[in-house]
């Protein structure tokens, strides 16, 4: 099962009815791709609440913080370090929130194609989806796109997306040589394939509670170089660093868990256009809880504190969403 939105539409969809693959998810370090087969249809808001995915168990929401500021903190300082001795720009740290849902008393239990439509609701310009496969349930939604393939045109757009405050506090450096980093990598990528990239000015990209930095490319580029240049981009500086074998490796010695789909990208085929869209803002759903994935840019200017703050803040996206009822 797999009910997805494209970003600014009010139309849900599904697939149905055939073999070919139309929605793959890729995982962060690229083993893992779970392919979903069908025709590309429309389904309505009561055909989705009709469907069964929420956990059995009744529920309340009771937050346990598994991975602790402190727990945190010292992660970060490892990142530091590995920032400080390969000469790296930044590192992206995350962390696995848990989430749990406990039997009390109460009566509610989690709806997750509801709290998936609020979600939606949420967050209008985002990609949402809410998949189960192989007993596996995510749910997910974010504005960045890794790809947008205009099939006609042949033209190709992608984006930097990244730095990351609360909507009222001003930029500063950080968050712009954060951001400067994943730019720079992409038009050194697209450069590769494309001799007619522009690149737009930078602006504030808007996500619910928090705001990025946000740059737009586009380029004209050949059918044939569209996988390679997926390949090369993915996993940009916004979710992993440069060099990305490097930071992939990094992050594994210092985060300690599997990121599976977070992080990695989405790849969606319509009439049209192949999008790929970045996996974030997501969280992995068990019976009795659920696992958050947040994570942010570590520079060596990082202050643990708003650091934790701003995965925090990230979580909101998942958990303001839930639906108990
Ligand atoms: C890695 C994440 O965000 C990326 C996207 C936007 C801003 C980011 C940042 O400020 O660090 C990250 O690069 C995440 O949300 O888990």
């Amino acid at each position: 099962m797999l009910i997805f939105r494209l970003p600014d539409s009010e139309v849900f969809h599904t697939l149905e009815n055939s073999q070919e693959k139309q929605v793959s998810f890729v995982s962060f370090d690229s083993k893992t791709v779970l392919d979903f087969k069908g025709s590309i249809v429309d389904i309505t808001k009561e055909d989705i609440e009709n469907q069964i995915v929420s956990p059995k168990n009744k529920s309340s929401l009771i937050e346990i913080g598994k991975e602790t500021q402190e727990s945190y903190a010292v992660k970060i300082s490892h990142a530091k370090d590995f920032i400080e001795k390969n000469e790296l720009k930044k590192l992206v740290l995350s962390r696995r929130k848990l989430l749990m849902y406990l039997d009390v008393d109460s009566e509610k239990k989690l709806s997750l194609t509801k709290s998936f439509l609020k979600f939606c609701d949420s967050y209008p310009s985002a990609f949402c989806y809410l998949f189960e496969k192989n007993n596996e349930i995510w749910m997910g939604g974010f504005s960045e796109i890794l790809g947008k393939f205009d099939k006609k045109t042949n033209a190709f757009e992608t984006m930097s997306v990244a730095g990351t405050l609360p909507l009222d506090e001003s930029w500063t450096d950080k968050e712009i040589e954060e951001q400067k980093a994943v730019t720079d990598y992409i038009q050194s990528i697209i450069r590769k394939f494309s001799s007619n990239l522009k690149v737009s000015s930078t602006k504030d990209l808007i996500s619910g509670n928090i705001k990025h930095l946000k740059t737009d490319f586009t380029a004209e580029i050949s059918p044939e170089s569209l996988d390679k240049i997926i390949s090369e981009l993915h996993p940009t500086p916004a979710v992993c660093g440069f060099p990305k074998e490097l930071c992939a490796q990094g992050i594994k010695s210092i985060e300690h868990f599997n990121r599976e789909f977070y992080a990695g990208y989405i790849k969606v085929e319509t009439a049209d256009f192949i999008y790929y869209f970045v996996n974030l803002r997501c969280a992995s759903f068990f019976k009795n809880y659920a696992f958050l994935f947040v994570g942010g840019g570590i520079t060596l200017k990082s202050d643990v504190h708003k650091e934790w703050e701003e995965t925090e803040l990230k979580s909101l996206a998942i958990q303001n969403n839930l639906v108990f009822e």
